[in-house]
């Protein structure tokens, strides 16, 4: 089996949790602030979900035995995702099976083997601006979270990474406006990359002058393709763009 790493979009979308525990509380809340609504349904529910659930519409608890299939499948149903966690294997494949038949996107907490979805090892760089996950998909979450820990060391270091960041998060909305046709644009990011000023640039850590070197590349390009700007007025646009992401 291969699973295909994927990012989603979790705002207003509903998960189920079923056990609450020290487990099911970890998955509940990554869900939860990742803006999914999420109800949770066990013989019990940690502290710490007891307290977030009070001052939280969008965190549900409800009290049943997921053992009970009749009592469970309404929940199910109206789930996108199926998160199983209780500490009961029987209850925990009864749980998974039910999700299966109605189709739901299963994450089994509890077996690596069967769940459909893998929660990875994460970091995140530039307040979430850049994102990495990183997963054995079971096989050994140690060796996975020192390759998460590896990973972040390289790239916290790394002045050049930063500096390209800052910089080309601000080309792309600058050059979507400049240039409608997709098919003229996407060759400049490479232009801009490959540009020797942008990257000594890039390499010295200068933000600034980075963005002088691409103001330069973009004003060219775009005066190629007949749209009449240059460097200061492409400079002024870039140094105008609101930053793209707010962190999680
Ligand atoms: C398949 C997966 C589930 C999925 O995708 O939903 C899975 C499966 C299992 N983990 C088990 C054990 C532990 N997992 C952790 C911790 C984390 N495990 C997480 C993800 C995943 N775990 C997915 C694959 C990730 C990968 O492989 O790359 C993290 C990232 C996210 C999260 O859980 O919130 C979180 C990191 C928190 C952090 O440090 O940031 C700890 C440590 C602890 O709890 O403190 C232990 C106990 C000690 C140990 O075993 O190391 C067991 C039982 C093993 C057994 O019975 O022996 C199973 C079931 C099985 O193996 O079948
Ligand atoms: N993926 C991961 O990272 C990890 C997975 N695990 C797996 O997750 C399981 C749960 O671990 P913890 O949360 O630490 O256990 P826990 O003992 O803290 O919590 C178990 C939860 O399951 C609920 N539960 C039990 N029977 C139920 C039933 N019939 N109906 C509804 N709810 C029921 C309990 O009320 C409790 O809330 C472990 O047994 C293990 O298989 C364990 C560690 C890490």
């Amino acid at each position: 089996m291969v699973r295909v790493p994927l990012w989603l979009e979790m705002d207003g979308r509903r998960v189920l949790v079923v056990g609450g525990g020290g487990v099911g509380t970890r998955r509940a809340l990554w869900f939860r602030q990742a803006g999914a609504v999420v109800r949770v349904v066990g013989l019990s529910f940690s502290e710490e979900l007891q307290r977030r659930a009070r001052g939280d519409s969008g965190l549900e608890l409800v009290e049943l035995d997921a053992g009970d299939a009749e009592a469970l499948r309404p929940h199910v149903e109206w789930a996108d995702i199926v998160v199983v966690a209780t500490d009961n294997p029987s209850v925990n494949e009864a749980v998974w099976r039910l999700a299966r038949s109605l189709r739901r996107w299963v994450n089994d907490a509890t077996d690596a083997e069967r769940t459909e979805i893998v929660v990875p090892y994460t970091l995140d760089l530039y307040g979430g601006g850049l994102r990495v996950a990183v997963t054995t998909e079971g096989r050994t979450g140690v060796a996975a979270r020192h390759a998460r820990d590896r990973i972040r060391e390289c790239l916290e270091g790394d002045k050049g990474l930063g500096t390209l960041y800052e910089a080309m998060w601000r080309v792309k909305p600058v050059l979507k406006r400049l240039i409608p046709r997709a098919k003229d644009r996407v060759p400049i990011y490479y232009r801009i990359d490959e540009d020797s000023e942008f990257q000594r640039a890039v390499e010295r850590g200068s933000v600034e002058e980075a963005l002088r070197a691409a103001a330069r590349v973009i004003a060219r390009e775009a005066r190629r393709l007949g749209v009449e700007t240059d460097a200061d007025r492409v400079y002024e646009m870039l140094r105008s763009v609101e930053k793209p992401i707010s962190p999680l």
